[in-house]
């Protein structure tokens, strides 16, 4: 069996995120990404700050570590990262998820493709918008979507762009017209990710969520959006494996 570089295992807890936002869920966070977002909030991936936490690991390697955390108490696991879109062997650890009958969630950026991708229960694409200095590639972001088009009918998949600014907001409307048939979230941006005054980051993120809605409310072109805060971010602050 192939290796996987894993950066943390951990759960059960909820999916803070996106569209099976509140999901009791197991993590496998993968390491290794092609983006370098200015405000990554998981950039221990990718930067080299976390390379003595990273292990090589065999699919079965991963199920056990599952199954030792936790137990028989889950029934997801949420496959991020880094990026796990670029590990193709990851197809291993989503057959024995399946094979054991665990729902999957992934989270990537919709910067590369794989075919296990097909096999992915809750599907979340995460195009970057202006603020984190990244450029989207169009062209595979819509490979991406064109090829979902013949995906089994009970894989779900969305579009979750986070919002720092009102260039983040044009951006996320702008994807939203392009690809309209795919369920749009807005997520509130953390600017603050290496506090640990939680008290203070809740408050400061509750205002931005506000301000988020408050420019939802306002827009007469944007309609079919469903807008959410990093629901963990705002019960454990910026801690990690939770
Ligand atoms: C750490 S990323 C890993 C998966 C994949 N690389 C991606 O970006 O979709 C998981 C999610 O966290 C979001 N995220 C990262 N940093 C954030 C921040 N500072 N505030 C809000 N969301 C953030 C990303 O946009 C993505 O949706
Ligand atoms: N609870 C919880 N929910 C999450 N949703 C997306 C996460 C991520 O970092 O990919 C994440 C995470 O790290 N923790
Ligand atoms: S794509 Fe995801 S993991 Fe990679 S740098 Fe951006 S937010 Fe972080
Ligand atoms: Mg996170």
């Amino acid at each position: 069996m192939s290796k996987i570089p894993v950066m943390e295992i951990f759960g059960p807890t909820i999916q803070g995120e996106g569209m099976v936002v509140g999901q009791k869920t197991m993590f496998v966070r993968t390491a290794g990404c092609d983006y370098s977002c200015s405000w990554c909030d998981s950039a221990f991936t990718w930067d080299g700050s976390g390379k003595h936490l990273i292990t090589q690991m065999t699919a079965d390697e991963i199920w056990a570590e599952l199954k030792r955390l936790g137990g028989n108490g889950f029934s997801f696991v949420t496959l991020s990262g880094g990026n796990p879109v670029l590990l193709r062997h990851l197809g291993e650890l989503v057959a024995i998820l399946k094979e054991n009958n665990v729902k999957i969630g992934v989270e990537t950026q919709g910067s590369k493709w794989q075919e296990w991708l097909y096999e992915i229960d809750e599907l979340t694409i995460s195009p970057k918008p202006p603020s984190s200095g990244m450029t989207t590639d169009y062209n595979m972001l819509s490979e991406i979507i064109e090829k979902l088009k013949t995906r089994n009918p009970n894989q779900q998949i969305s579009l979750k762009i986070v919002v720092f600014n009102q260039e983040d907001y044009d951006y996320a409307k702008q994807m939203h017209f392009r690809y309209p048939s795919i369920p749009l979230y807005l997520q509130v941006g953390n600017d603050d990710i290496h506090t640990t005054d939680d008290g203070k980051l809740v408050q400061h993120l509750l205002t931005k969520y506000e301000a988020l809605i408050n420019l939802v409310i306002a827009d007469e072109e944007l309609k079919d959006v469903k807008v959410l805060p990093q629901l963990h971010t705002l019960i454990w602050g910026n801690k990690r494996g939770v």
